[in-house]
């Protein structure tokens, strides 16, 4: 269940309560971009959300420079944004502190 598309009402909802991420381009992703104060905040963000996303088994496409971290999020195989998109966009929020 949690790796069924969702269709753009549900994304659109689930976005409202969603600090800073929005609908990418493709229209089949979420994405947002966290600045920090520095490299190393940026990397300890990285490392806590990559052993949060192994756990789960769902894995950002993401890229740094220096302080800066964008992130993409969709579930390959279901070919669009899913609950398990959601659930980490969550995540990263909560570890970012907002
Ligand atoms: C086999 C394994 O469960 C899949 O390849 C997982 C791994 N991580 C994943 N991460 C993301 N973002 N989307 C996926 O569809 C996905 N699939």
């Amino acid at each position: 269940m949690t790796r069924e598309k969702l269709g753009k009402e549900a994304v659109a909802a689930a976005l409202t309560g969603l600090d800073g991420w929005a609908l990418a381009a493709d229209g089949a992703s979420i994405k947002r971009t966290f600045t920090f104060a520095n490299f190393s905040e940026a990397f300890a963000f990285m490392t806590r959300v990559a052993l949060a996303a192994e756990k789960m088994d769902h894995h950002p496409d993401w890229s740094n420079v220096y302080k800066t971290v964008d992130v993409t999020l969709n579930t390959h195989d279901a070919g669009g944004v899913t609950a398990l998109d959601i659930d980490l966009a969550k995540k990263m929020n909560r570890f970012f502190g907002s």
